[in-house]
């Protein structure tokens, strides 16, 4: 049962500020998260059986970057499991939105709101220990932390992180067909900046360039769901 798909195609319009309560729509909703929702805590690095509630589809090392398939991996992670998706694209103020679209990389400042926005989207799921799937290129370690840290469960291990990694090469064929379909704000251009501000993550579950119904399948085992 497909309920809804919003997702404004226009990214510059997206929020100007935090807002914890005012969030974006998912960006699809599947089912009702009360068929679906599981009650048990993991650490990312032990992803055992039904256990982990939300999946952080992020950038380490050579990937996440721009491209890396983040949004094509989480909204189909997101159907799997029946759960909503968000796109970390659309929580960017709009100003950082611009900062890209002109070709300049954002920096430790500019993302600062944007992380904040996410990191309370994802307090309030776990709150309400609702499942979820949330893009965010998550670059850098402190970037991560800020988002680890809405994980307000007793035993702060709420939050799986899932590191897209596709060789350079495979990351800048996707761009380039990316920017010939002329639909979204990011440009190939700004690709070495993503890479050069890419820290890794010992407890991410990582893939390189493997097709995305293997990403899924992966999860899904480690996950204990298939
Ligand atoms: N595993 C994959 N194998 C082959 N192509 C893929 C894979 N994952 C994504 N792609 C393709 O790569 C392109 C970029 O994917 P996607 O938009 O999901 O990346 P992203 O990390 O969300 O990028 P951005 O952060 O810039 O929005 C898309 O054209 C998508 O179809
Ligand atoms: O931290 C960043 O530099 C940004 O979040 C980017 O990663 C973009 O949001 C995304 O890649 C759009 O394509």
């Amino acid at each position: 049962m497909e309920l809804t798909a919003t997702r404004p195609q226009d990214r510059s319009s997206y929020g100007s500020g935090i807002r914890t309560l005012d969030f974006p729509k998912p960006a699809k909703v599947l089912l009702p998260h009360s068929q679906v929702h599981t009650t048990q805590p993991v650490t990312s690095s032990n992803l055992e059986p039904s256990r982990f509630r939300i999946c952080c589809i992020e950038a380490q090392a050579t990937s996440g970057v721009s491209g890396s398939g983040k949004s094509t991996v989480g909204t189909a992670l997101a159907a799997e499991l029946g759960c909503s998706f968000f796109d970390g694209d659309d929580f960017h103020p709009a100003a950082n939105v611009e900062k890209m679209r002109q070709g300049l990389p954002l920096n430790d400042t500019d993302r600062q709101p944007w992380l904040q926005r996410l990191a309370a989207l994802m307090q309030q799921h776990i709150d309400r220990k609702e499942l979820m799937v949330v893009a965010c290129s998550a670059l850098k370690k402190t970037y991560r932390d800020l988002l680890l840290s809405s994980d307000t469960s007793p035993e702060r291990h709420a939050i799986a992180v899932i590191a897209l990694q596709p060789s350079k090469e495979e990351l800048e064929r996707r761009l380039m067909i990316r920017s010939a379909g002329g639909n979204h704000y990011m440009p190939a251009s700004l690709l070495d900046s993503q890479l050069a501000d890419q820290e890794s993550d010992p407890d991410a579950m990582y893939f390189g360039s493997v097709s995305k119904d293997e990403i899924i399948q992966r999860i899904l085992q480690a996950r204990g769901t298939r």
